[in-house]
């Protein structure tokens, strides 16, 4: 079984570009996530390539935080930082020296100490492994709050979704917030938004009204095809991953979000031919993944784990991107 590069479907909703244009824009997506990735010279020092940030991991949660930061960095951040609570932080330390790990979302001034690390930091994911403890949602609504001020990227998943379902104003109207919600999440936050429930014969529908309502922010919505929007297009992702869904798998998309926002939203939509560059980050990390998934899948089967699929994050990223 080879992952073919299935052609993505641009459905066309937005009255600025030409229906005629709309076959070119298909065929051309992936290069337009090849044109957002910065070459690898020797000109370039350590931080360059990408300063992510993690906010989540928790007692009970350690492994979704360590997936994302993880893949980050195997995607080609330069580093990246996990920014949890002191349960977690040896824990996750010890899966993966790599990983710069803050042990401080529990702390009295874990707002200071992360808004510390702000100017740092090219891009953040908020929530992969955050849990449900009230303390620790308020921490994260202020970081969200900071990162907005500093104009950074921020990445939306998991319990993060779930803060932004009980108060979307939020992150309304930030078009630099990309949102990454599964079935579920996404049910949450279109009924929140929309106060009617999820129209199973109308996703795509959905998922424009669902961006439309926040303001316009970036929109991922998980599942057999993946759909993206800014308000304006939808674009399908349906790359061939494998029928395994084991958890963790969301993780990797963020943490890979998070590296390609950053290099998108640097290249600007020069890079992406007048494209929205979220549209085209998202558009990229959703293929990597589903081709992690589909490389793990063939060697592993019904034992493949969110861990195979990391290992796969080079080749699949060359097989993708670089070829
Ligand atoms: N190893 C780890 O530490 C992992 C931790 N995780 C964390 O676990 C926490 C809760 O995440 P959940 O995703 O469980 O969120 P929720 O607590 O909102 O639960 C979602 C539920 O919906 C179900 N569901 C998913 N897709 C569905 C579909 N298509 N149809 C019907 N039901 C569906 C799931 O089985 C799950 O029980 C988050 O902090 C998350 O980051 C996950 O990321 C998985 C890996
Ligand atoms: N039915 C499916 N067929 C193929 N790929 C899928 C399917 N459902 C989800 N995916 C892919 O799996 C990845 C993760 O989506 P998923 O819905 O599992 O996220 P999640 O529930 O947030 O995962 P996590 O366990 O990390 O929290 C996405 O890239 C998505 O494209
Ligand atoms: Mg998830």
């Amino acid at each position: 079984m080879t992952a073919a590069l299935s052609p993505p479907i641009v459905i066309e909703r937005s009255f600025s570009l030409h229906r005629n244009h709309t076959l070119k824009d298909m065929e051309n997506i992936f290069q337009l996530v090849r044109n957002v990735i910065p070459p690898l010279t020797g000109k370039r020092h350590k931080g360059q390539d990408g300063r992510i940030g993690i906010v989540g991991g928790c007692r009970e949660y350690t492994g979704a935080p360590y997936f994302a930061a993880i893949t980050a960095l195997k995607v080609g951040a330069d580093l990246s930082h996990v920014f949890c609570t002191k349960d977690a932080a040896t824990v996750i330390k010890s899966y993966s020296p790599e990983l710069i790990v803050h042990p401080v979302l529990d702390s009295p001034n874990a707002v200071h100490e992360v808004d510390k690390w702000l100017p740092r930091l090219h891009s953040v994911v908020i929530g992969p492994g955050l849990g449900r403890d009230e303390a620790l949602l308020e921490n994260a609504k202020a970081i969200i709050e900071k990162s907005k001020l500093k104009g950074i990227p921020i990445i939306i998943d998991a319990d993060g979704l779930w803060i932004i379902s009980q108060q979307p104003s939020l992150i309304q109207g930030y078009q630099r917030a990309i949102l990454t919600p599964n079935y579920m999440e996404f049910s949450r936050l279109y009924e929140a938004m929309l106060r009617d429930p999820v129209d199973s014969s109308d996703h795509h529908g959905c998922v424009l009204r669902l961006s439309q309502a926040l303001g316009n922010l970036t929109v991922v919505q998980k599942g057999e095809r993946d759909l993206i929007s800014d308000g304006e297009k939808v674009l399908v992702c349906s790359h061939e991953g494998s029928s395994r869904r084991c958890g963790g798998q969301g993780d990797l998309l963020s943490g890979s979000l998070g590296v390609l926002a950053h290099w998108a939203f640097l290249a600007g939509a020069e890079k992406t031919n007048g494209q929205n560059p979220f549209l085209v980050a998202a558009f990229g990390a959703c293929s990597l993944t589903r081709q992690c998934n589909n490389q793990a899948f063939q060697k592993f089967g019904r034992s493949m784990t969110a861990s195979d699929m990391v290992s796969e994050v080079g080749t699949a990223f060359s097989k993708l991107f670089e070829t």
